[in-house]
């Protein structure tokens, strides 16, 4: 099938899917849709009843910070209340991305204004100014609209339909922003920290594939990793509709994300030349979207009005640190990073910029990109900021009593500078000398009332929901200029944060602490803080031996490549393992010291993959062998093929040297699939092609394919299995009676009259469809939902294709299931896909 975006499809996943990005707005049952009128305030719809949309805390809060003026605060809160309208983006590198911009600009626009009309004009549809190409739309429907209005239901049909295909990704606008910031390039090697449930990974993606030929895939790969095991499901499904060979995701700590330093293993197993040349993963591009209290999302998702506390922001500021450092520390010098948050904190925001900045002591700039994206409207970032704590306004550490030390962090505010009490200055030490101050704080003793930063924050960006319409976001780029300093490490820190973390656990864990709602959140959020940062002190101790002072560079999660992890390497690296140990294996699926995860191994069974390349004629130009992946150890057991780019099979190489340190949940493009018993006994390869497959394989198959009339192509997309003798090109139900018996493609005849397999020559417009060769039928291996969309976007592309859609609906002769084994087959294969 031409173009990405036929992943597989699991309704379990679907539905998780649908549900982690639902909206939870109740509406009463006489609301009539909003008036559609595009300026921000005018779009408030009044007819939606948030159930609570007032937080005294918040406007108190955000009123001091002064993230918009006092003129403009109500016009901001009304917009803020009211709910966020529907957007999303066509998929670049789809094959019918093109003919969907032209529906959605000569077709959609117009009907829907039409439709929407109410008497009053309305801009229903729109593309984003300051998304390239047209590729992004607003439309002025919220979600919870499109699919309650009648007269939007074909355009909601269509979202829908194209979502679920990968041709277009529902997202908000302001969440497609930090991408566009990364600068991508298609070698890049990027690293999308905190992923899930995946928009912009999807969207990184989509730009290092944009100029990507038929047949052959970009040199660069993304990373996309996320701590939350189910969110990583999110994340998986919805990637997979990118069909990718160059992704890899995992369930890493971002703030512990593996460097994969290959210096350590090196020392004790010789490896060969060419496994040295990636001694390191490092990236060109990190995207580091923080966890976040998330109040740029209130829009969407308005029980966050109950639930916001500014103890919500201080509570994350320490973890965004340290993962924002950790991105830092994994970055190539000349490389950018995003930091971007969903939030509007300046505590989360550019209390987190300050302090990484002042951490990395000029081996970092802040970049001004206030030239890119001109269309976009953003707000400078802030230079002045309060922190609040307990109800408590402080403008600078100084500020902060002495037993809140830990709740307002000097980090957190403008100067970044910690308070000293001023010390007396004739006090005499035993020596006779005067008492040194305390060496390990940096004293600032000055009366400070309101803090500047004196870095340029300003390059900072955050988008405010009343400019256009919109969420709010914050974005910072980052460019590593020169490789981190040294830190030096603190065993006092190490005592403390081990203290403060039994101490904050006693308190969860005791029943008869009653917490308010925002010490709870914080509570909260200090338990993840105190298990990172104890996390970071194990293994700042088993580094200790050999480093006092340890960099910042990837050294502090460097330390897992365990005895192991080295020998699972051997037994993985070297193919097949011993059968005793593959049953052993079965039962606890282990991927190298990670329990419980499957492992991912490289498939290097010969006698598969010869009969493969037989079966198919795969070229070889196609780089084949070394590219095959499989996650069960039992190569008999195998029943998915996955296919991996170079710069992935780097990388898992890299990996398993090291100890597999990368806890992979997926990985790869899927690229054959075990033939299901009925299907497969008479055929003489075990593995069919799948559909994520197909668009990479294509150009390099020289057998089992075969160019089909438009007509007969329709047909089989509608009528699912067809006997040979029924096609209405008999010369081509001939060939097709000549295949071997199994999987073979059948690829759309364009009108320069291809001919056969000999002349077929594949281009970004080819289309072909996997399919089966029975006995007597050739039936469509593609799913309902697939076919469907196929002919939909046939019609559409041409005049003369929807001419023989509207006929063949009438013809009823082909649409003969007479031959029992066929329909089992047809069914068992479906069933499969
Ligand atoms: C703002 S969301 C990311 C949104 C995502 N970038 C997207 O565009 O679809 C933050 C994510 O961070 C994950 N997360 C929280 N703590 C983390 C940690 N310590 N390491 C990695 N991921 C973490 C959460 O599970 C959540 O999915």
């Amino acid at each position: 099938m031409g173009g990405r975006g036929r992943g597989s499809k699991s309704r379990t996943q679907r539905k998780h899917f649908r549900d982690g990005r639902e909206n939870v707005w109740k509406r009463s049952k006489s609301d009539s849709p909003a008036d559609g009128n595009s300026a921000a305030t005018a779009a408030v719809d009044r007819s939606w009843q948030p159930f609570a949309t007032q937080n005294t805390a918040f406007d108190e809060y955000y009123k001091e910070q002064g993230i918009v003026s006092p003129e403009e605060w109500d016009t901001f809160m009304e917009v803020i209340r009211s709910p966020l309208p529907a957007a999303f983006r066509i998929n670049s590198s789809s094959q019918f991305s093109s003919d969907i911009r032209k529906q959605l600009e000569n077709d959609f626009t117009k009907c829907l204004q039409a439709e929407g009309a109410d008497g009053a004009e309305i801009e229903a549809i729109r593309p984003l100014a300051w998304y390239p190409d047209n590729l992004a739309w607003h439309s002025n429907y919220s979600r919870m609209q499109l699919r309650k209005n009648q007269t939007l239901e074909r355009f909601h049909e269509f979202l829908k339909l194209e979502n679920e295909i990968g041709n277009i990704t529902r997202q908000e606008a302001v969440s497609m922003v930090p991408p566009l910031f990364l600068d991508v390039r298609p070698e890049h090697f990027i690293l999308d920290m905190c992923a899930a449930p995946g928009s912009k990974t999807f969207q990184l993606l989509e730009i290092i594939y944009q100029s990507t030929k038929p047949g052959s895939l970009p040199d660069g790969m993304v990373i996309a990793n996320d701590l939350d095991v189910q969110r990583c499901n999110l994340l998986i499904h919805q990637t997979k509709r990118m069909c990718t060979a160059n992704l890899i995701v995992t369930n890493n700590e971002a703030q512990q994300f593996p460097g994969c330093r290959l210096s350590k293993a090196l020392s004790k197993h010789s490896v060969s030349e060419h496994e040295q040349s990636m001694g390191q993963l490092l990236f060109d591009r990190v995207l580091c979207d923080v966890p976040c209290s998330g109040d740029g999302t209130l829009r969407k998702a308005p029980d966050l009005w109950r639930k916001w506390s500014p103890g919500m922001g201080n509570g994350l500021h320490n973890l965004q640190i340290q993962i924002a450092m950790r991105g830092l520390a994994l970055l190539k010098v000349g490389g950018k990073m995003v930091y971007s948050t969903c939030s509007m904190n300046p505590v989360e925001n550019e209390a987190v910029v300050a302090e990484v900045l002042r951490k990395c002591g000029g081996s970092v700039e802040l970049l001004d990109v206030s030239n890119e994206l001109p269309d976009l409207v953003r707000r400078p970032g802030l230079r002045k900021w309060k922190v609040r704590d307990r109800g408590v306004w402080l403008a600078s550490h100084k500020d902060v009593i002495k037993n809140r030390h830990f709740g307002a962090v000097p980090g957190m505010f403008p100067s970044g500078r910690t308070y000293v009490a001023p010390i007396k200055k004739d006090i005499k030490n035993e020596n006779g000398g005067n008492s040194e101050p305390n060496q390990e704080l940096e004293t600032s003793n000055e009366d400070v009332d309101e803090e500047t930063s004196d870095l340029p924050l300003e390059r900072c960006m955050r988008i405010v929901p009343h400019d256009q319409n919109s969420g709010a976001f914050f974005i910072a780029v980052l460019q590593k200029l020169s490789p981190l300093p040294a830190i030096p490490e603190n065993p006092k820190k190490q005592k403390n944060s081990i203290a403060k973390k039994d101490e904050t656990q006693e308190k969860i864990s005791d029943p008869s602490v009653e917490d308010t709602d925002e010490q709870e959140q914080e509570s909260k959020s200090i338990v993840m803080e105190s298990a990172s940062e104890a996390a970071s002190d194990i293994d700042l101790v088993d580094n200790e031996e050999e480093e006092k002072d340890v960099p910042m560079e990837v050294a502090p999660c460097d330390n897992v490549s365990t005895e192991n992890g080295l020998e699972d390497t051997q037994v993985t690296v070297n193919g097949k393992s011993d059968p005793e140990k593959a049953v052993g294996n079965r039962k606890l699926q282990m991927q190298g010291r990670w329990k419980g995860v499957d492992p991912v191994l490289f498939f290097n069974d010969e006698a598969t993959i010869n009969s493969i390349i037989e079966f198919y004629g795969i070229g070889e130009s196609f780089p084949f062998k070394g590219h095959l992946i499989s996650r069960n150890s039992d190569d008999n057991h195998v029943k998915r093929i996955y296919y991996i780019s170079k710069s992935v099979k780097d990388a898992l190489e890299l990996n398993i040297l090291v100890g597999q340190q990368l806890k992979i949940a997926s990985v790869g493009l899927k690229m054959f699939e075990r033939q299901t018993a009925i299907a497969g006994s008479d055929a003489p390869c075990a593995f069919r092609i799948s559909s994520e497959g197909l668009p990479l394989i294509l150009p390099h198959i020289t057998k089992q394919i075969l160019n089909a009339s438009p007509v007969d192509f329709i047909h089989i997309l509608k009528y699912k299995t067809i006997k040979f003798r029924d096609f209405v090109d008999a010369a081509f139900g001939e060939k097709a009676s000549k295949l071997m018996m199994g999987c073979c493609v059948i690829v759309l005849k364009k009108d320069d009259g291809q001919v056969s397999s000999d002349t077929l020559k594949v281009d970004a417009s080819t289309i072909a469809i996997g399919c089966w060769k029975g006995r007597g039928s050739l039936s469509v291996m593609v799913t309902a939902i697939d076919c469907q969309e196929l002919l939909e976007r046939l019609s559409v592309r041409d005049e003369g294709m929807k001419e023989i859609i509207a006929r063949s609906k009438e013809s009823k002769v082909l649409n003969r299931k007479d031959e029992k084994e066929e329909v089992e087959v047809t069914e068992e294969l479906a069933a499969d896909q």
